[in-house]
């Protein structure tokens, strides 16, 4: 299908889109419309010609923020509209065509994230006010570990929290694991064996992948669970929630935002979110920033070893995502902490795949696992989702 797709990532203050032509070589118009709400929100973008922009819209809501993408896409009509949703839930295992259904399937499901969802259900609606003629596809970070087991999926609680409240863990960030580890297969002469993925962004999650299915991966029931993100804590004692309110009398949306939004790198450095100022602290001795870093590097070492369990065979590790992608020093800190793998990583290579760039960090003549850098393409892979969902219902 030949359809141009704008894809849209609707979170609460922000949209990220993307114009995406069936052409893959046709260049991507795209940016990011953030602190909608706010005196100071504004569209950045960036033009055909890889020019970037930025055009204040004062007090804009999602409504008036997509007009203004709209009116940037230098009069590139979309034929389709792609939304990332976050949560399906156990509803979804692929791409779903938007109707009133499938909206409230995806509300039944905001329950489970809270803090994404009804972002992403309020990005529709404006959208369809917006652009009341096309189709829209709504693209599931969670349909691609569906395909997890249930000894993988299940946590050890009772089963009616399960079979009467579908607790258990769903995982996400599906459209980058699936990506990555489906361009490591087409590009590494082993092919489409197993391989263990690590989406290091904000949000931070580790997959394991055999033969392109998911067999686990490190988020759970909501983005909270698993390694240390931005500001979220990833994995702490669950009986951390009892004791902080019983000793500290803390409440549990206090607890919550505490987990969500105050911990991670920011928590742990005291300083930032950010990666690239801990590591720039770390480099000038702030103590707070060394210890993220420290604890940063081995919970992800730490989940790849546990997930590699879930593979008959392992055939290399894949970095991806602002941080996987631009910091050779945190890759480095991660493979010396799996020394029995068998892994060999090229100093230079290292350094060299940053930006964008493609490519194995493997010295040369090495023949065990292999190490990967890929930037990930969740919106040009929401987009062939989009492509092929309408196909299906054509
Ligand atoms: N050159 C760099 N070195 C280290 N970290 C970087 C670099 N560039 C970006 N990052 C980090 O990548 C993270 C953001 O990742 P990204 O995938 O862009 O986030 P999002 O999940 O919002 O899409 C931030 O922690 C940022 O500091
Ligand atoms: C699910 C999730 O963590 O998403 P993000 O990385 O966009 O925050
Ligand atoms: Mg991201």
């Amino acid at each position: 299908m030949n359809a141009s797709v704008l894809v849209i990532n609707c979170g609460s203050s922000s949209i990220k889109y993307a114009l995406i032509e069936a052409d893959p070589q046709a260049p991507r118009l795209g940016g990011i419309a953030e602190r909608l709400g706010s005196a100071d929100a504004r569209l950045k973008g960036n033009d055909s010609n890889g020019e970037s922009f930025t055009k204040p819209l004062p007090s804009a809501d999602h409504t008036q923020a997509l007009s203004a993408i709209l009116t940037s896409l230098e009069g590139r009509e979309p034929t389709a509209v792609g939304h990332r949703i976050v949560h399906g839930g156990e509803h979804f295992t692929q791409a779903a065509l938007i109707d009133a259904h499938v909206i409230s399937a995806i509300q039944a499901t905001a329950a489970l994230a809270p803090l994404h969802n009804p972002a992403n259900l309020a990005g529709i609606a404006a959208t369809q006010k917006v652009f009341p003629n096309l189709p829209q596809v709504a693209v599931f970070d969670t349909a691609f570990h569906q395909t997890l087991p249930p000894h993988a999926y299940r946590y050890a609680l009772p089963e009616a929290l399960y079979t009467d409240h579908g607790i258990r863990r769903y995982g996400f960030h599906g459209t980058s694991h699936a990506y990555v580890s489906q361009r490591a297969g087409e590009l590494s002469s082993r092919g489409a064996g197993g391989w263990l993925t690590a989406h290091l962004g904000n949000g931070c999650s580790t997959s394991a992948v055999w033969h392109n299915q998911s067999l686990d991966t490190s988020m759970g029931l909501t983005p909270l669970e698993g390694l240390v993100m931005g500001t979220r804590s990833g994995d702490v004692d669950p009986g951390l929630h009892a004791h902080l309110h019983h000793q500290l009398g803390w409440s549990l949306d206090e607890i919550d935002n505490v987990l969500n939004k105050q911990s991670g790198l920011l928590g742990l450095s005291g300083l930032t979110n950010d990666m690239r100022e801990i590591e720039q602290a770390a480099e000038q001795g702030h103590a707070g920033a060394a210890l993220a870093l420290d604890v940063f590097c081995y919970r992800i070492a730490k989940s790849l070893a546990g997930l590699s369990c879930a593979l008959p065979q392992l055939d290399g590790v894949i970095f991806t995502g602002g941080i996987g992608e631009n910091s050779p020093q945190v890759r480095r800190r991660v493979v010396s902490l799996l020394p029995h793998f068998g892994f060999a990583l090229d100093e230079a290579r290292n350094a060299a795949l940053i930006r964008g760039k493609e490519g194995k960090l493997d010295s040369a003549h090495h023949t065990g696992p292999e190490l990967w850098v890929i930037p990930t393409d969740e919106e040009g892979r929401i987009a062939m989702e989009t492509r092929h969902c309408l196909e299906a219902h054509a």
